[in-house]
């Protein structure tokens, strides 16, 4: 594999577990070639108001993939979640536009955190791997007219935290961290994932219901 080559471990053909448009618009601008199996929706419920956003979103990409990996015969399934938190509060994508003002009218004026947990699945050998990856971001004290007129552009539906980034708002900054991770997918730990699956994957007990998490165990690099 030459060094810009994309890495394709184990020679599986990948599957995107995910309805994300921004996510199949990430992998696309990356060069993989891809199929999409979105998973049940049904899979995201259920939070635990016991859990930290890297916990949420490390197990909601675990059972995303779980959920697509009972559909294929043979692939490396890449799952995601991704959640905003402000002021010890989890932001998922609102419900409505009432939801996505309060949003945006707590994270106006704050620096926050977007997570992304990413998992790596293989079938049918039936090993995965774990990570979650956080940007740490600045919104601008943003004054009700500019929500207001974000909100009457509607891009803020199905967006967690009722932003995005890559729409280019000058009141949204990035203090640490990668841009494509606050966008669904971290591209440059699924490179370094996708590169190091072979070492890093752990078996999954499948006959377990549901099948314990497993933990990534971070590279020394
Ligand atoms: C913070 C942020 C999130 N998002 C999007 C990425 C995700 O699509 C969405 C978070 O919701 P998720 O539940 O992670 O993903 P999803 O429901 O869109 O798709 P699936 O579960 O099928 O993978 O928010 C942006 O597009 N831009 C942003 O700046």
């Amino acid at each position: 594999m030459t060094d810009n080559a994309l890495p394709q471990p184990e020679g599986l053909p990948i599957v995107l577990a995910s309805g994300s448009p921004r996510r199949r618009e990430l992998m696309q601008q990356a060069g993989y070639s891809f199929d999409v199996i979105a998973p049940d929706p049904a899979v995201e419920c259920g939070v635990c108001s016991s859990e930290s956003p890297a916990e949420l979103v490390g197990r909601l990409a675990f059972r995303k993939a779980e959920d697509v990996m009972r559909r294929i015969d043979s692939g490396m399934i890449i799952a995601a979640d991704t959640v905003a938190a402000c002021r010890g509060q989890i932001l998922g994508k609102p419900v409505d536009r009432d939801h996505a003002r309060q949003m945006l009218t707590m994270l106006a004026g704050t620096d926050h955190a977007v997570y992304t947990g990413i998992c790596l699945w293989s079938v049918p050998d039936q090993k995965a791997c774990l990570d979650v990856c956080c940007t740490q971001l600045k919104m601008e004290a943003i004054d009700d007219a500019t929500i207001e007129a974000y909100l009457d552009s509607e891009r803020w539906v199905g967006k967690a935290g009722a932003f995005g980034y890559q729409d280019g708002n000058d009141w949204l900054q990035i203090l640490s961290g990668s841009a494509s991770n606050v966008v669904g997918l971290p591209m440059e730990r699924l490179h370094e994932m996708l590169s190091r699956f072979s070492e890093t994957a752990q078996p999954i007990d499948v006959s377990a219901s549901p099948p314990p998490i497993v933990r990534i165990d971070r590279p020394t690099s």
